[in-house]
């Protein structure tokens, strides 16, 4: 269950991406990716938030911004409320180094095979975060704890498996190495990057569970992403986290797993249960779109960004992008949440 300290905090953070056009575009003009588009979010101690949404709608940018490796073009990303770009641009006076928060929030990515070095093997690819965290352990206190990682992790008989390379493991055993060596850092948060999507589907649970049991013991949090809708159900439900769905660069809606799938607010978390076969949930039927085609990020729609393919879409949401509303459980980006709204009363979209 999260705790009630605050470890990062993200208050409409922006990311927008300047694309240089071709060189065949005589006038130069550079286009703006809006990657990230007013997010926030706040991130407690041993949290679980799981990001997802189609391709392209901006989770890593969000993961890697939250954990500080992408710069916001606007809004602020803190680490327990202090601004993470100030403090690595030297602009405030605190002694909270870069060099600690970058410890702090580590990364797991989906292909584990290209994030740990082929040329050492693992005892020595594990001993570089005990080095950095406890310069003090000597050699062997290092593979004392190594070693018990890995039993815990599975990786039987430790001593053998630590003298292996990367290449020598299976998929699924280089992700629990990269998992062993992003705890070894003692982080505050983990951006798991579909961090198990590469895996067979029925080691997908075996690690989930696994990543579940080590973040008690490490006292972690996570940011999961994901564009599996039942793993992240799977994620946040066993957490007492929450799932964010993410639409064009924004959160359309975010809350507690069940909640999410079994009453959705925003018409476009519905679209992803629909489109979810393993939650079991959908009703036969068409998908619940007015259109196939995820617009561009460079031109995003006006207004409500998710009204021109929006079922319940009416004039209102072309003319003003929704506030986000506190409904009983979510935050929802849709004007739907209020009953006083113009919405109500404005002629349906049926383009
Ligand atoms: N460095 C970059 N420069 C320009 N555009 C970028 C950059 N990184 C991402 N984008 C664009 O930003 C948008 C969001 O990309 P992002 O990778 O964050 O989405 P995603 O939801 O993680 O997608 P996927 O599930 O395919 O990984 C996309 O349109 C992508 O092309």
């Amino acid at each position: 269950m999260p705790g009630d300290e605050v470890v990062l905090t993200l208050e409409d953070v922006e990311v927008h991406f300047e694309n240089k056009s071709s060189l065949l575009d005589f006038g130069g003009e550079s286009e703006t990716v809006r990657a990230v588009d007013g997010v926030s979010l706040d991130i407690y101690e041993r949290d679980v938030i799981a990001l997802v949404g189609e391709s392209g709608c901006g989770k890593t940018t969000l993961g890697k911004t939250s954990i500080g490796l992408q710069r916001p073009t606007g809004g602020s990303v803190k680490y327990r409320g202090e601004d993470i770009w100030d403090i690595r641009d030297g602009k405030v006076d605190t002694d909270t180094e870069w060099a600690d928060i970058r410890q702090s929030l580590q990364i797991i990515h989906q292909d584990p095979g290209a994030s740990l070095n082929p040329n050492r093997r693992l005892v020595s690819i594990l001993s570089e975060p005990l080095r950095q965290v406890n310069p003090n352990l000597s050699k062997q206190e290092k593979r004392e704890r190594i070693y018990a990682l890995l039993e815990r992790v599975g990786m039987t008989p430790a001593a053998d498996f630590a003298e292996r390379y990367p290449h020598q493991l299976s998929g699924g055993e280089q992700q629990r190495v990269a998992l062993c060596r992003a705890l070894l850092m003692n982080p505050d948060v983990i951006l798991a990057d579909e961090a198990i999507s590469a895996l067979d589907v029925s080691l997908r649970v075996e690690m989930m569970d696994l990543m579940l049991d080590l973040q008690e013991e490490f006292d972690t949090s996570y940011v999961f992403i994901s564009h599996d809708l039942s793993n992240a159900r799977y994620f946040t439900a066993h957490s007492g986290g929450r799932i964010g769905v993410m639409y064009l660069g924004q959160i359309a809606e975010i809350g507690p797993a069940e909640a999410m799938i079994q009453d959705p607010h925003h018409p476009y978390t519905n679209v992803l249960r629909w489109a979810t076969p393993d939650l079991s949930l959908q009703d036969a039927g068409e998908v619940p779109m007015r259109k196939i085609d995820i617009p561009d990020p460079i031109d995003p729609p006006k207004g409500c960004n998710f009204q021109t393919r929006c079922p319940e879409a009416r004039e209102a949401c072309r003319q003003a992008d929704p506030q986000t509303y506190h409904a009983e459980n979510q935050r929802v980006r849709c004007f739907r949440e209020d009953e006083d709204h113009e919405y109500w009363e404005s002629p349906e979209l049926t383009d």
